[in-house]
């Protein structure tokens, strides 16, 4: 089958006078992890919402394994997994209950004893939704999401609030879905999840996409220079002894980072005219690295360091 997982076209979704998603458009790939990043408020759960069926488009289009999410929600139900970001458990359901419950709609279900054990709930089976911990609740959220063997899964912040040992849990289950050859489709908040899990990155802002590509994609043309030092430089005039525009700010604890846009680039002319600048200004740069910047930074840059009011 060609077909995408997800294919979004020009999505948009209004709630009232408020557009949440303003003409976005994404492809997923069928076995492969995509992650939508973005700030809060930035459209991720209406996108996703309306991939699952749960909410309509006000315009665009929307395709899940080739088929219309609104009109072939009987279709897709038994093909697509999905983990809300509040859960979607009854409160009063007991977590063994509401696994084999959920088993019960599917023709070749996973075990829920052996979901319950692989993440850790095997203790809380008799346990209602609303006594379980956070991670608990996550977890077994988790597990209804994928107890159907689905071809695709959508995950709404998998891992929020999640312990470090629950988080990697999860990681693990996500890496095997996409291993077995299912699409995984996620939001999360956090960078480092995307970097170790996404195939692809999609990072919305203001309900559009801003970027999209592999983290590789995202952070190659992203190279920053970094030194420490125990001098106070005069960073305006290192600034302009550089080649091309580059931007030179100072951090605590002496260190300094240096970005460019440069075509050329950080190579070795760039750093020959750091270091004699250096030298002329008696400054010694130590631990002086050229790096890749991580995708929280290209993240930072692309969506601003405002916090958001939604
Ligand atoms: N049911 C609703 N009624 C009115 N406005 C809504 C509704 N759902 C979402 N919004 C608004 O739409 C915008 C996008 O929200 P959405 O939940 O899609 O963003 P998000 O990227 O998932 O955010 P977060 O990271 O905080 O979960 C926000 O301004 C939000 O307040």
């Amino acid at each position: 089958m060609g077909t995408a997982a997800v294919e979004v076209t020009d999505l948009v979704k209004r709630y009232g006078g408020t557009t949440a998603v303003a003409g976005l458009s994404f492809t997923a790939a069928r076995g492969a992890v995509t992650a939508l990043l973005g700030p809060n408020g930035a459209g991720k759960t209406s996108t996703i919402e309306i991939c699952e069926g749960f909410r309509r488009a006000d315009a665009g289009r929307v395709r899940v394994l080739g088929l219309d999410p609104a009109a072939d929600a009987r279709a897709l139900k038994p093909r697509v997994g999905v983990m809300p970001q509040s859960g979607g458990v009854p409160t009063g359901a007991r977590a063994g209950e509401w696994l084999r419950l959920m088993a019960s709609f599917h023709a070749d279900p996973v075990p829920p004893e052996l979901l319950l054990e692989r993440l850790g709930l095997t203790g809380a089976v008799r346990t209602p939704f609303r006594r379980l911990s956070g991670g608990q609740q996550q977890r077994l959220s988790l597990a209804a999401a994928v107890i159907g063997r689905p071809e695709l899964v959508f995950l709404d912040e998998p891992t929020a609030g999640l312990d470090p040992q629950a988080r990697r849990a999860t990681w693990d289950l996500v890496a095997e879905l996409r291993s077995a050859g299912v699409g995984v489709v996620l939001t999360t908040h956090y960078m480092e999840e995307a970097e170790h899990l996404a195939d692809h990155v999609v990072i919305i802002d203001h309900g559009r996409v801003v970027a999209a590509g592999s983290t590789a994609d995202l952070t190659d043309a992203q190279q920053e220079l970094r030194f420490r030092t125990g001098t106070d430089l005069d960073t305006e005039s290192l600034r302009r002894a550089l080649p091309g525009t580059s931007q030179v700010t100072a951090l605590p604890g002496g260190q300094y980072v240096v970005v460019t846009a440069d075509p050329a680039g950080l190579g070795p002319e760039f750093l020959a005219t750091l270091t004699t600048w250096c030298a002329a200004h008696g400054v010694l740069p130590e631990e002086l690295r050229v790096q890749r910047r991580t995708l929280e930074d290209v993240f930072l840059e692309l969506t601003g360091r405002d916090l958001r009011e939604s």
